[in-house]
């Protein structure tokens, strides 16, 4: 069977721009319809504790959205121990649980994530574990953002994750340089064959774009989905919401 990654769009960067006025503009809500209407597979939202871009009310509308796009999904990131849980709860007890949640070790005022799950650290799975599976009972999908380390996959399992996402910075970072992004491709695929055989799915995002993506999904097997944002915003600025979501569904062969 051919195997068709997911595009999940995410809309942190609109809501920034937003947020630099009180005017409402740049609609978070109608790049998100926008998007879905140009064929992407869900919206992706990572909602900080200190309100940068995504705010609670862009998480509740953008669920409500998401009511009327069946088959598309909804995935929220942010850290467990912070504010990630409570929009779980407050969503499931709506019946609008999202599809997704992504568990990221991020600080409370990080400037961006950089860093997955250290799982390696029993003090860091006694953490989540009752929250995997908290998430997991309000019916959410639970993929934890991970480092491309092929031997953490086995605890995440044992966790009861769903999916891990594979942390791509490094990835990005590297290849402009053809011998560092063979070496870090390598650990990539490396990672997520590992995770497969875990019994895991496996996503993955930070940093990729239209440049890097296609070599990413090319060489790193099994990837359900992708979840992309400021490149990909960056890029709408220039082309428009629906002509960017055809670019990237493109440079995924699906197009
Ligand atoms: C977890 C991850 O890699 C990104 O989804 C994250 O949402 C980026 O956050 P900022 O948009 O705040 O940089
Ligand atoms: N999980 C990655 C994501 O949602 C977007 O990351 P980026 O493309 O903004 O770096």
């Amino acid at each position: 069977m051919t195997h068709t990654t997911q595009l999940s769009v995410n809309v942190n960067k609109v809501a920034l721009v937003r947020n630099t006025r009180h005017l409402g503009i740049p609609s978070v809500l109608r790049a998100a319809e926008q998007c879905l209407r140009a064929g992407a597979n869900g919206i992706t939202v990572h909602p900080r504790p200190d309100e940068r871009h995504i705010r609670p009310r862009d998480v509740f509308e953008l669920a409500e959205l998401l009511q009327g796009w069946p088959g598309r999904e909804y995935n929220i990131e942010g850290n467990p121990t912070q504010n990630l849980m409570g929009f779980l709860r407050d969503l499931a007890a709506r019946g609008q649980a999202p599809t997704q949640c992504t568990f990221v070790p991020d600080g409370e005022d990080q400037f961006t994530s950089d860093h997955g799950w250290p799982l390696a650290d029993a003090a860091a799975r006694a953490r989540i574990a009752p929250l995997i599976a908290e998430a997991r009972a309000l019916g959410v999908r639970v993929s934890l953002f991970m480092d491309a380390d092929a031997a953490l996959m086995p605890w995440a399992r044992e966790l009861g994750a769903d999916r891990v996402e594979l942390y791509t910075e490094p990835y990005a970072a590297a290849y402009a340089d053809p011998a560092q992004r063979a070496e870090q491709i390598a650990r990539y695929a490396h990672a997520a064959r590992a995770a497969l055989d875990a019994g895991l799915g496996v996503n993955a995002g930070h940093d990729l774009n239209r440049d890097n993506l296609g070599h990413f999904l090319e060489q790193v097997p099994g990837v359900a989905e992708v979840s992309i944002g400021h490149a990909f915003i960056a890029d709408a600025l220039e082309l428009g919401y629906a002509d960017t979501v055809l670019a990237y569904l493109r440079c995924m062969g699906r197009a």
